[in-house]
């Protein structure tokens, strides 16, 4: 299986330090806010990546922080004149709300950076003692200098980097690259003892901190979405090997851009959507197939219509299977059986394939889809009840690969009939056709019929 590494910049074999054992840590979020859907897809990306491996037979140890203290954090929590503390308990719990229904499974640990300072303030202390970090009075800094290869990662150059680097005006540090590791306390900031006093610590060195606690000092994995190359893993690195002596992470993964007119999505930029106001509008399972339908590495340029188009492919997928389940076929083996499972096969072997190449979920979804074109037109009725159940079989696993899972239950219920209405009146409303067609359309194709009336929207069955 091949895994693409910035490190190396190609892609490489991969090869797990222990037989059938990864560790794997991604960068959380820092939890001052809704996730955006930009943010979402480099979670998705690598809960892909845990799902294959574990697909694979891989036992994988899976380790995602949240950012619980920063200057954001702080900030948003005076505003809403919260402790930082409430603030992140609030967002975590709204995290989980929008992953759990993208089907981002929970990691294996989710530490937070507030739940290990005491470790933090050991890893610095080490540093500290080993001469790559010093104090200063507003807390203590990372040496950049005394670490051989700053700047492997991003392929940067540490004398072009000091030359364009700029100094806030408050911070003490010695080289304008050197980074904080504990930021000594500011009036009413939350903070924590320290042998540097009262403060509380940088960004970077809660990932070093937190990997190697749960994963050891060198481990298999590292991802992150797209401007974490530089110069947050890079600082990581830096960190790590000081201390450790040791590789730290032996294969760097990053997702690519979600852009929206071809310019990133971000909270910043305010051209944004938030996983919440989508899902509304969308089933979450045509969210994640749409980030899995671009390789992860390539940037995907965001719109509405492509989403109403991968929902479309969704619907065909899943009518196919409503199809398939509901065949009764015959008892035996008919002679066309074997031919077709032959096809599916080599499509499934095909999707295996695609995705033991760096993950190439485009690819692998065109696998799917001829599974379901060989499955419309030469399955049916006339075939054996074994095949049937293949072809099934077979759609909904590599579907389950990939973290898609539906609801195939045709009968709807009325609540939830009644529900897609009062969206569809929601939409007309606010003349938004699109959506309301689509509705429309859906529940048509589940057997659901709207009249519109003088006094409101009827409904029947087919
Ligand atoms: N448009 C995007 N596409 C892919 N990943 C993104 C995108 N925006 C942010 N991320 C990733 O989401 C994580 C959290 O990012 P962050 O909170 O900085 O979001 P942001 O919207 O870029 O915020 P800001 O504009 O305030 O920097 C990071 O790992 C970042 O790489
Ligand atoms: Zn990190």
């Amino acid at each position: 299986m091949q895994i693409y590494n910035t490190m190396t910049g190609k892609k490489e074999e991969f090869v797990p330090l222990m037989d059938k054992r990864v560790g794997m840590y991604v960068c959380g979020p820092t939890v001052y806010n809704f996730i955006h859907i930009g943010n979402a897809r480099s979670f998705i990306v690598f809960d892909l990546v845990r799902r294959y491996l574990e697909y694979k037979g891989y036992d994988v140890t899976y380790v995602q922080n949240f950012t619980d203290i920063d200057d954001k954090m702080i900030k948003r929590a005076n505003e809403e004149s919260i402790s930082v503390f409430e603030l992140g308990e609030r967002f975590i719990n709204e995290y989980f709300k929008d992953a759990d229904a993208l089907g981002i499974k929970r990691a294996t640990v989710h530490p937070r950076a507030t739940q290990v300072i005491d470790s933090i303030i050991e890893f610095i202390s080490d540093l500290v003692a080993k001469g790559y970090a010093y104090q200063t009075d507003d807390g203590v800094y990372f040496s950049v200098e005394k670490f051989d290869g700053y700047g492997k990662l991003s392929k940067k150059n540490i004398e072009d980097l000091i030359s364009g680097a700029r100094v806030d005006v408050n911070e003490r540090k010695k080289n304008p690259l050197d980074f904080a590791l504990w930021k000594a306390a500011k009036p009413g900031e939350p903070c924590w003892e320290s042998p540097w006093g009262k403060g509380r610590p940088g960004w970077h060195i809660e990932c070093s901190v937190m990997s190697s606690k749960y994963l050891g000092n060198s481990f298999d994995i590292h991802g992150g979405g797209p401007d974490l190359v530089f110069p947050h893993h890079e600082n990581e690195i830096a960190q790590s090997e000081a201390r450790n002596g040791t590789v730290f992470a032996r294969y760097w993964m990053h997702a690519g851009y979600l852009n929206i007119n071809n310019q990133k999505m971000s909270k910043s930029l305010g051209n944004f959507f938030t996983v919440r106001e989508v899902l509304q509008r969308y089933d979450p399972m045509v969210v994640r197939f749409f980030m899995l339908s671009s390789h992860y590495r390539s940037p995907i340029n965001f719109s509405f219509e492509l989403l109403d188009q991968t929902a479309g492919g969704l619907d065909r997928i899943k009518n196919a299977l409503i199809r398939l389940n509901g065949l009764k076929g015959q008892a035996g083996d008919t002679s066309a059986d074997f031919s077709v499972r032959e096809a599916v096969q080599k499509e499934k072997d095909r999707f295996i394939a695609s995705m033991d190449d760096d993950f190439n979920t485009a690819e692998a979804i065109s696998n799917i889809f001829n599974i379901v074109s060989i499955a419309n037109s030469r399955v049916d009725e006339g075939s054996g009840q074994a095949l049937i159940k293949f072809v099934s079989g077979t759609i909904c696993e590599l579907l389950g690969v990939l973290g898609i899972t539906f609801n195939l239950n045709a009968d709807m219920l009325d609540e939830e009939i009644e529900c897609l209405i009062k969206e569809r009146q929601e939409a007309r409303a606010r003349k938004d056709f699109k959506t309301a067609d689509r509705i429309r359309d859906e529940l048509k194709e589940r057997g659901i019929i709207l009249e519109d009336t003088p006094q409101g929207v009827r409904w029947k069955r087919k």
